[in-house]
């Protein structure tokens, strides 16, 4: 048998970025995306829109074949405007909305569901397209995109991830107390990593990264070597 190279396609390279909620995953895959020039996937986002579809159909959360109904029929766009990505849900700019602690709670609860993740599974993989993907989430390495050349799992205490979700907030002019932020991170946590479909875990060929002491800079720089090597 012969292979004939030249029409063998080669798949779009993809950098995923897993890790727990406030390790900075968003922030490192959108400057390694502009800095590569690749497309950004934000898995998050899609379960946060799910649950915010959710709750405005007044659908009980524990429903899961009226949530994964509701993830399946998803209506959404992401649009790009002054280089920040806006989440269009049904015509509507929900990109605010959706980063709601009531909203961040309810998508962590319709995340553990296996109907919903199978929903949204084949949605995710169509953001893989060339020069390449950077993929942000809960199991972007070990489940959505197994095969990718590079993974990443970033983490940091959880008091060092409310402090910044903390800062972030009252940079929004939202008031909250630091002691609920970080009990929401624990229980968030522990939902994400104790649940039975794609719990929070490193891919075993994943680089773990702890972000507790390096700033923004650091961890970019350590992920841009980490690309270098692996992807040509
Ligand atoms: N290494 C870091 N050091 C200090 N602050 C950081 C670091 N990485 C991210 N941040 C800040 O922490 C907050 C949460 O980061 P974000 O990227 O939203 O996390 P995630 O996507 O993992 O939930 C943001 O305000 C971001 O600027
Ligand atoms: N690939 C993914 C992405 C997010 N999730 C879940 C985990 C979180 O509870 C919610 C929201 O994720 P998101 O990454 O936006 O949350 P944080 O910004 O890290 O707080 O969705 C998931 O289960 N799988």
């Amino acid at each position: 048998m012969t292979t004939n190279a030249s029409t063998s396609t080669v798949p779009a390279p993809v950098v995923t970025i897993d890790g727990p909620s406030g390790s900075g995953k968003g922030t490192i895959a959108k400057l390694l995306a502009d800095k590569l020039g690749f497309s950004l996937l934000d898995s998050g986002a899609l379960y946060r829109l799910t649950a915010l579809a959710a709750l405005n159909a007044g659908a009980h959360l524990e429903d899961e074949l009226a949530v994964a109904k509701i993830a399946a029929n998803l209506d959404i766009r992401f649009a790009i405007a002054g280089g920040e990505v806006s989440a269009v849900l049904a015509g509507e700019d929900v990109s605010r909305d959706i980063r709601m602690e009531r909203v961040s709670m309810a998508a962590s609860k319709v995340a553990a569901l296996p109907a919903v993740r199978e929903a949204l599974l084949q949605r995710q993989r169509d953001f893989r397209a060339l020069p390449g993907l950077v993929a942000d989430g809960r199991d972007m390495g070990t489940t959505v995109f197994p095969d990718a050349p590079v993974k990443v799992f970033l983490t940091a205490s959880a008091e060092e991830r409310a402090r910044r979700r903390f800062d972030q907030l009252q940079g929004r002019g939202v008031s909250v107390s630091l002691r609920d932020l970080l009990e929401d991170i624990r229980a968030r946590d522990d939902r994400d990593m104790n649940r039975a479909a794609s719990p929070l875990a490193p891919a075993e060929d994943a680089v773990v990264l702890d972000s507790t002491d390096i700033d923004i800079d650091g961890v970019l720089q350590k992920v841009l070597e980490l690309v270098q090597k692996n992807i040509s």
